[in-house]
């Protein structure tokens, strides 16, 4: 069967973070007071969920089928698409995730490589996401290629290349990669009703260039609507004031990379620029002190502002 037409997702798409209480459990309550922020102060209308953001690999497929099931809830009328990403170490529980996602009316699915057992080589890593999509054959199907993470360093293309053939429900990539070659090449080659995310937030303009429909990304989450106002200055043709405000979200993820960004780092800004109470990360990443959150959100605060008067100072 294939999968149905649904508008084609563009835009920033927020990859979220989880909400967990202080024992340490998941916190779905707080995913509707998230769901409002991000459309209403971040002007996000999609997310991302369960994906590295979300410490997927730390959560059990109980915990993940809860927080998708609640992020579907929630979105429903306010967000335009819940893209939850089921990718696993074992193909029973990718396959079972995906089936839920279906149930629960995601709007999509993404898949990373396995990377404990890593594929020996793409035609097996193209089989594992058959294999997945198959169980939800009509939900769109997105590739998620993250090699610093999985240590799978195929070409997307590799793996895109004729992939309608065997995934008749694929529907995209989600590339975080540096590989702007790789992912050029993936924007030539593909249909163009399959939308091209870009994951390296410190980077998007480059890749917007390249042909990228899109991103997702953690820093989305605190600085949606600085960057929505990136998008807006390149789809009017306004390079200049689009490079000023990339150099800006620049400086605060390279102030927040000298201070040891990690998502542990991440959620912790996170919860101090927004405000939502969303808890510790879980181990083996380790709470940050909240000082060193505090000295990022001043700085993103200072740059903020430096964005504003920019904008205004390159306006005719
Ligand atoms: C590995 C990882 O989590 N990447 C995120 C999403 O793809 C990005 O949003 C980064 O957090 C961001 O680009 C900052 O480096
Ligand atoms: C950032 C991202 O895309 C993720 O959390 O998976």
């Amino acid at each position: 069967m294939a999968a149905p037409q649904r508008k084609m997702i563009s835009g920033l798409i927020a990859a979220t973070f989880t909400p967990l209480n202080d024992q340490g459990e998941i916190n779905p309550s707080v995913i509707e007071r998230y769901v409002d922020y991000l459309v209403k102060e971040q002007g996000v209308r999609a997310v991302f969920v369960n994906g590295t953001t979300g410490e997927s690999m730390s959560l059990s497929v109980e915990e993940r089928k809860r927080l998708a099931e609640e992020w579907c809830q929630r979105g429903k009328g306010k967000l335009d698409q819940v893209i939850v990403h089921v990718g696993c170490l074992s193909l029973k529980e990718s396959q079972e995730l995906a089936r839920h996602a279906a149930d629960v009316g995601a709007d999509g699915i993404a898949v990373i490589s396995p990377c404990f057992f890593k594929p020996a080589d793409k035609d097996a890593l193209r089989k594992f996401l058959q294999h997945v999509a198959k169980a939800a054959p009509c939900l769109p199907f997105y590739y998620y290629h993250l090699p610093a993470l999985t240590g799978v360093s195929f070409k997307a293309m590799d793996i895109l290349q004729g992939i309608e053939d065997i995934i008749p429900s694929f529907q995209g990539l989600k590339f975080s990669g540096s590989d702007l070659m790789d992912f050029g090449q993936c924007v030539h080659h593909s249909p163009p009703h399959w939308p091209m995310l870009y994951g390296m937030d410190e980077q998007l303009l480059a890749a917007l260039v390249m042909g990228a429909h899109g991103a997702v990304g953690s820093t989305y989450n605190y600085m949606g609507c600085v960057v929505n106002r990136l998008l807006e200055a390149y789809e009017k043709g306004d390079y200049v004031l689009a490079r000023s405000i990339q150099f800006q979200t620049q400086e605060v993820i390279s102030y927040a990379v000298k201070q040891g960004f990690d998502t542990a780092v991440n959620k912790q800004l996170m919860c101090v620029v927004s405000g939502l109470p969303l808890g510790p990360p879980r181990l083996p990443l380790q709470e940050c002190p909240r000082e060193r959150a505090l000295a990022i959100a001043r700085r993103l605060q200072e740059v903020l502002g430096r964005t504003e008067e920019g904008a205004l100072e390159t306006q005719p």
